[in-house]
């Protein structure tokens, strides 16, 4: 993205260089002409050819100006028309599911439609702007000719004045043709880039602080002091909320959905800043501390795992980039996912498609737990990690789990409460308010929310 911002700025800065190379011995060139035809023939040539370079330049900017708004429409129609065939192509098993193809392909060509239009329209407006600059050039040209043809005829001028004053004009407006080229050219190219500035001018939710300092110590204690958070301030989601993850112990959050578990994921990760209260690792303040160091000390096994479009080893990989294949496989190993991919023809080589959509839920799942086995961070978060396995394989991976999480500091996030009966504390969190907390047995004996989850679930399980 930098890279491209670069690129942008460069080609705009190499279009202003070229505009002013050519004004300035543009200009020299005109002044001598004028000069010279000036001091030959009098004023009438001074005259018509400044009255058609005043015409030529408020004509190009007036129109150029006015035709920018089409210039736009097409761009943003074609990025409607580009988003809608994305969007359709990833979510092509939804089209399928709904037999919805015809429907797609309508929207698709209906935004085509737009954009075709918009670019017509565009591309007659630039035809307008290109065929005026011609009548203003060619007319004065034709009006210098006339006259000095005249002069010949009528004996007040010779056969070569004529050729001189044809001469000079095409050396004059040769360039200053070009001139309006350029300018045309340079403000469709940065209306072109505007997505690109109201992009760098948008303001970063979350900054690092003057002189933020990296993570420091080697105490991972996680505590949240008070915290409260809304997405939107009309709809509050964690309404003072305090607990603390003793460094190496694990802390469990359970509760109806909705209820802000995952936003306490995203808040100890900083994807947001609390709007009250504050996080601590080990004493820091994570606002005080850089987002780098934070999120280099936790690992995040997400609800919807997300895979590149490359090998699974590059997948695992992906948790530390440059592990061997050793390392790989041993993280893959712990998160049972080693024997399915040695079955796969490719093995290691295989590929798992745009987002993973060649692999199960629950083989995208383990491949995640893969990642961050081997990211080995001192923090670590599992967000429902195993609620798209089976329960043969969720016991299996619950054990590895709980094997990989000795000594770090974990908050789990689930649903099936089985998974959660070691924690060290669990939290019931309801409407983003912790209205329970304990251990598996206190909360039993408390007879209360908990308990309930625990009764319904036990019954689940037997049906
Ligand atoms: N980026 C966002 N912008 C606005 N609202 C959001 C955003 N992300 C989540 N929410 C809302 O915040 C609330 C809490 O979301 P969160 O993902 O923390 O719930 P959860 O308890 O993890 O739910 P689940 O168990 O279903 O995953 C939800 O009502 C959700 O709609």
């Amino acid at each position: 993205m930098t890279r491209d911002i670069d690129r942008g700025t460069r080609s705009v800065q190499a279009l202003i260089s070229m505009t002013l190379y050519n004004i300035v011995p543009t200009l020299v060139e005109l002044a001598l002409v004028l000069a010279v035809l000036g001091v030959k023939f009098g004023l009438f040539f001074i005259w018509i050819t400044l009255g058609a370079l005043a015409l030529y330049i408020c004509f190009t900017v007036a129109v150029t100006e006015w035709r920018t708004k089409f210039r736009r429409t097409m761009n943003e129609f074609a990025a409607v028309a580009q988003t809608r065939a994305i969007d359709s192509l990833l979510n092509y098993e939804t089209v399928k599911y709904f037999n919805n193809e015809e429907f797609e392909a309508r929207r698709y060509d209906a935004s085509l439609d737009h954009y075709r239009k918009a670019a017509v329209k565009s591309q007659r407006t630039l035809s307008m702007l290109t065929i005026g600059q011609q009548v203003l050039v060619t007319g004065s040209l034709v009006l210098m000719l006339w006259h000095t043809t005249s002069g010949v005829v009528e004996g007040r001028m010779t056969l070569g004045d004529l050729v001189m004053v044809n001469a000079f004009m095409i050396q004059l407006y040769i360039p200053l043709n070009l001139l309006g080229v350029v300018y045309r050219e340079m403000k469709q190219s940065l209306t072109d880039v505007d997505k690109m500035f109201i992009l760098l001018d948008e303001k970063r939710e979350v900054l690092d602080a003057p002189g933020a300092q990296a993570l420091t110590g080697s105490d991972f204690t996680v505590r949240f002091e008070d915290v409260s958070f809304d997405y939107e301030p009309a709809r509050p989601i964690l309404k003072h909320v305090s607990f603390e993850i003793p460094a190496g112990k694990t802390v469990a959050v359970v509760g109806p959905s909705g209820s802000g578990k995952s936003t306490l994921a995203r808040l100890l990760y900083r994807f947001y800043d609390v709007r009250q209260g504050r996080i601590t690792i080990g004493g820091q303040d994570i606002r005080e501390v850089t987002q780098s160091s934070v999120r280099r000390a936790i690992g995040i096994v997400p609800q919807d795992t997300v895979l590149f479009n490359d090998t699974i080893e590059y997948n695992i990989a992906y948790g530390r980039p440059g592990a061997t294949r050793e390392e790989v496989e041993a993280a893959a190993r712990a998160a049972r996912i080693h024997d399915f991919i040695m079955a796969t023809p490719k093995g290691y080589e295989t590929t798992v498609g745009e987002r993973g959509l060649k692999l199960s839920g629950g083989e995208k799942q383990r491949a995640a737990i893969a990642r961050t086995l081997l990211k080995n961070p001192p923090i670590v978060i599992f967000d429902e990690a195993t609620s798209a396995l089976d329960s043969a394989n969720e016991r299996a991976i619950q054990s590895e789990l709980k094997n990989a999480a000795q000594g770090k500091t974990t908050l789990v996030i689930a649903h099936r409460l089985s998974t959660v009966v070691d924690a060290h504390e669990i939290l019931v969190l309801e409407s983003g308010v912790i209205v329970e907390r304990g251990t598996h047995a206190q909360l039993l004996v408390k007879q209360g929310r908990y308990a309930q989850m625990w009764q319904l679930q036990k019954i689940e399980d037997s049906e």
